[in-house]
């Protein structure tokens, strides 16, 4: 299955290409995208949380996953509300973490480790968002002004490039002129998409699809005769419940906010489901490397 992974990075180039050659400044092309990326890798990815914690949950075990998994999300739901400006901050932290951990999904970091996932994702992180600063500003500008940031973003980007590499490059010298290339290439494509593209372009080939294609690998020997199908039925529950709380929430916020505004509430909900994903995506990946 790693054929997947490498084969979802080329489709990501690809879209990107497409974008560059024909669609430049095309808003359907960038919405169409992101909705199907979305709805296809970036949310399961994230649907199969259970079953890291055990292939054959009892319902006892179960019940008490989903009392934490909902008892984070309503924690970090009101904190939110209480204190937004610090529980963006927490998103954009945890995040860069979560992001930079799937780039060494298959190999193991022995110096920095947190360090090391932070400046990575925080590398890739900072170009989405910097790369198109004055529409980052747009969406974020009902929760807070980030216009004097704007002079930050290219030290912060030259800054976890360096460190992200010299730690990479530390921790897996073999592999050092990979991420190299990876980071200025990647970094490249993304900081000339369009900052929505760009997000969903790395977030579903480069984060989504490599941690979904793990959880498939050690799930496997639990899945019958016909792995994949049986995989993918296990996805769908909890894929199609989320989509749906998001759509209805969306949906009754419709007619009272913008677009900017619909948009980051979206991000908002996204990082609320986010947060215990996080949080059990990390006690499987470094308990398998243990
Ligand atoms: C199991 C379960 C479930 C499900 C779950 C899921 C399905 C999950 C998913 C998960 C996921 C799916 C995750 C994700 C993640 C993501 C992230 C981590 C992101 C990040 C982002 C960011 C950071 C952004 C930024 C920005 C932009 C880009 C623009 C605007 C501005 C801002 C800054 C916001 C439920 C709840 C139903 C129930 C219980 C159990």
């Amino acid at each position: 299955m790693k054929g997947i992974e490498n084969l979802g990075k080329i489709l990501g180039l690809v879209i990107a290409l497409f974008y560059f050659l024909f669609f430049q400044g095309n808003e359907t092309y960038e919405y169409v995208f992101f909705v199907l990326v979305l709805v296809t890798v970036g949310i399961p990815h994230g649907a199969v949380d259970h079953l890291l914690v055990s292939p054959h949950l009892t319902k006892s075990k179960l019940i008490s996953f989903l009392l934490k998994y909902i008892g984070i999300i309503a924690i970090y739901l009101i904190a939110w509300f209480f204190l937004p400006q610090i529980s963006l901050i927490a998103f954009l932290i945890m995040s860069a973490y979560h992001f930079g951990q799937s780039h060494f999904i298959q190999s193991e970091i022995q110096k920095l480790k947190k360090t090391t996932y932070m400046l990575v994702g925080g590398f890739y992180l900072s170009i989405i968002l910097w790369s198109d600063f004055s529409y980052t500003q747009k969406l974020l500008s009902s929760l807070i002004n980030i216009e004097n940031l704007e002079s930050y973003g290219p030290g912060l980007i030259f800054f976890t490039f360096i460190l992200s590499n010299i730690l990479t490059a530390y921790n897996q010298p073999s592999r050092a002129s990979f991420h190299i290339l990876e980071s200025v290439v990647l970094g490249f494509v993304l900081y000339h998409l369009p900052l929505l593209l760009g997000f969903i372009i790395y977030f579903g080939f480069w984060h989504a699809l490599p941690s979904m294609n793990e959880e498939y690998r050690s799930l496997k020997k639990f899945l019958g005769e016909n792995k994949r199908s049986n995989f993918l039925k296990k996805l769908m529950p909890f894929t199609a419940l989320s989509l749906a709380g998001m759509w209805i929430l969306l949906m009754l916020f419709y007619p009272s906010m913008t677009e900017n505004e619909l948009i980051l509430l979206f991000f908002i909900l996204i990082s609320l489901i986010s947060a215990p994903h996080i949080w059990f995506m990390n006690r499987f990946l470094e308990s398998k490397k243990a």
